[in-house]
C-alpha cells in the first residue's frame, strides 16, 4: 500500500485574453448580463443564442465568459480529446471551498485520484449503503406529519442532511450531526456568493470558516475509522485503494470528502423535490409509480430490484431534465483553440450549458411539459445526440456518484409512496428558481396522507 503522491502545484496565472472578436451584447463593464442571467438564466441563454448563434461572450459578476451553446459543445468540452479544457482553472472561483476535490483536479492527477475513489462506489459497497439508507429513511419518515400541509422542499433537505450524516459519515450523535450540518450549509451557501473573496461575515468568508471546521471534524473521524472501519461512505473513503494499492493521504481524504458532501447533497435533494412536485400534481402518474413500487412488495427497496423500477426511473430522468441540478459548468482553455470558427485563446473561460440543452425544443419537444414517456424506446428523445440528456456531465469528470444518487432517490421514493399519498393544491403550484440549484420558491406545500395499508416502523 502506497500513499498517492500527486502534489498539486499552485494554480498558474492564465492570461486574460482579448475576446472582442467573439460576438456578444453591449453591456456595462462590470455588471454585464449579471442581472438578466441571475434572474432568468435559461431565458438569457436562448435569447443570446437567437441573437449571436452558438458562441457568444457574456460578462457576469465582472468575469467575461464565452458561452458554447448546444449539445456539440458539450461533447467537445466534456470529452476534451486534446486535453485543453481545465476544470480546475475554470472552476477556480470555488477553490476556497472545494480545492483538492475531484472536480478541481485535471488530467493525470485527476485520473489517479478518481481511481482510488472508485473503490467507494463498487456494487457490494453500494449495496451496504442501501441497507443503511433504508433503515434511516424509515426512521426519518416516521416523523413526517400526516394529513397536514408541509413545506416539502425544506423537509427533504433536512432529511437528506440527516441521512447524509448517517450514511455518509456514520455519525449518529445528534449534537455532532447538528454541528456538521450547520457548517455544511454555510459551505453550500458560499457556492452562490457574489463576493468571491473570503472576507469575514460574507457568504464566502463563512464558507471558508466552515470548511476549516469540517476539516477538523473529518481529521478526528479518520483516526477512528481507520481503526474500527464501518459501512458508511466516509469509512470506505478512508480505506479506498486502487488496483495498484495506492491510497490517499489524510489530507486527500478530507479534501475529497469535503467536496463529495456538497456534490451529493444538493443534487439529490433537487431531484427528489422535482419528482414530488411532478407526482403531487399528477395523480395518474403517481398511482402508476406507486403500483410499480408495490408490485415489488411492501418492504424497503432491495438492491436486486433497482432495475425493475422502469416508470420510477423515467420520472427520475425527466426530473433531472426538467429542473437539472447542474445546469451550467465552466472550464478554462489551456491552449489556443477554435470552436465553430471562433478563436478561443489560452486563458478563455468557457461555459457549457447542459441545462438549456435539455430544454431545447428541437431535442425535447414541449420542453416545459413533464413527460416521462420521452424516454420510451419508440420516442427515445434523449438518444438523438450523445449529449442531449446529460444531467451527470460526461467524459473524465462524469459524475462518479450517479448510481449512488439513483439508489438514494429510489430508496426514498419507494418508502415515501408506500406510506403516503401526495397532494398539492392548484394554488400552491410553485415558481422555480433555476440556479445555483433549482428550488420551488414557495417551499413546495404538499399534503401527505398516510395510506391505509402503511404502517410505522416497528
Ligand atoms: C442526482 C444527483 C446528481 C447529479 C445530477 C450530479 C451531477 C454531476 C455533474 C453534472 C457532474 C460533472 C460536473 C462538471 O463536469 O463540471 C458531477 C460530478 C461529480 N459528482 Fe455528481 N451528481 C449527483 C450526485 C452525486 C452523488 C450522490 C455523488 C457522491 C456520492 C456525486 C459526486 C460527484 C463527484 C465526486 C463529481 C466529480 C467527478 C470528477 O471530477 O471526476 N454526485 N456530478
Amino acid at each position: 500500500m502506497t500513499v498517492l503522491d500527486t502534489p498539486t502545484a499552485p494554480l498558474e496565472r492564465l492570461p486574460r485574453p482579448d475576446l472582442s472578436h467573439i460576438p456578444g451584447p453591449r453591456t456595462l463593464p462590470f455588471l454585464g448580463k449579471t442581472i438578466s442571467f441571475g434572474m432568468n438564466p435559461y431565458g438569457t441563454y436562448f435569447d443570446q443564442v437567437a441573437r449571436f448563434g452558438n458562441v457568444f461572450r457574456m460578462t457576469v459578476f465582472g468575469d467575461t465568459w464565452v458561452v458554447l451553446a448546444g449539445p456539440d459543445a458539450l461533447a467537445e468540452v466534456y470529452l476534451n480529446r486534446e486535453a485543453i479544457y481545465s476544470a480546475q482553472h475554470g472552476l477556480k472561483a470555488f477553490a476556497p471551498i472545494f480545492s483538492g476535490g475531484l472536480l478541481h483536479r485535471d488530467d493525470l492527477d485527476h485520473r489517479a485520484h478518481r481511481r482510488v475513489m472508485q473503490a467507494a462506489f463498487r456494487a457490494p459497497v453500494l449495496k451496504n449503503y442501501l441497507t443503511l439508507m433504508n433503515g434511516e429513511i424509515a426512521r426519518l419518515l416516521d416523523k413526517w406529519p400526516n394529513n397536514s400541509k408541509m413545506q416539502f422542499a425544506p423537509a427533504v433537505k433536512e432529511l437528506t442532511l440527516r441521512l447524509g450524516a448517517h450514511v455518509f459519515m456514520g455519525v449518529t450523535d445528534q449534537a455532532e450531526v447538528g454541528r456538521i450540518n450547520a457548517a455544511f450549509i454555510d459551505e453550500v451557501a458560499a457556492t452562490s456568493a457574489l463576493v468571491r473573496k473570503p472576507i469575514p461575515f460574507t457568504k464566502m468568508g463563512k464558507g471558508v470558516a466552515a470548511r476549516k471546521a469540517l476539516s477538523d471534524d473529518f481529521r478526528r473521524l479518520i483516526a477512528a475509522r481507520k481503526v474500527n472501519g464501518g459501512d458508511d461512505f466516509f469509512s470506505q473513503l478512508c480505506i479506498a485503494e486502487d488496483e495498484d494499492g495506492q491510497v490517499w493521504s489524510d489530507q486527500d481524504i478530507i479534501d475529497h470528502f469535503n467536496f463529495l458532501l456538497v456534490a451529493a447533497h444538493d443534487a439529490v435533494t433537487g431531484a427528489v423535490t422535482t419528482m414530488v412536485w411532478a407526482l403531487a400534481q399528477d395523480k395518474y402518474l403517481q398511482e402508476g409509480v406507486r403500483a410499480e413500487i408495490l408490485r415489488l412488495g411492501t418492504g424497503p427497496l432491495a438492491y436486486e430490484d433497482l432495475d425493475k423500477l422502469d416508470l420510477t426511473d423515467r420520472v427520475y430522468r425527466e426530473a433531472l431534465r426538467r429542473f437539472t441540478p447542474s445546469a451550467f459548468t465552466a472550464r478554462a482553455v489551456m491552449a489556443d483553440t477554435e470552436w465553430e470558427r471562433h478563436r478561443l485563446p489560452r486563458g478563455t473561460n468557457v461555459v457549457i450549458c447542459p441545462g438549456p440543452v435539455m430544454m431545447t425544443p428541437e431535442l425535447f419537444p414541449e420542453p416545459e411539459r413533464f413527460d416521462p414517456d420521452r424516454y420510451l424506446p419508440d420516442r427515445a428523445e434523449d438518444q438523438q445526440h450523445k449529449f442531449a440528456w446529460s444531467p451527470f456531465g460526461g467524459g473524465a469528470h462524469k459524475c462518479i456518484g450517479m448510481h449512488f444518487a439513483s439508489i438514494q432517490v429510489k430508496a426514498f421514493m419507494v418508502q415515501l409512496l408506500q406510506r403516503f399519498s401526495l397532494e398539492m393544491d392548484v394554488a400552491d403550484r410553485p415558481k422555480w428558481r433555476e440556479i445555483p440549484t433549482p428550488l420551488p420558491t414557495n417551499g413546495l406545500p404538499v399534503t401527505l396522507r398516510l395510506r391505509q395499508s402503511a404502517q410505522k416502523t416497528p
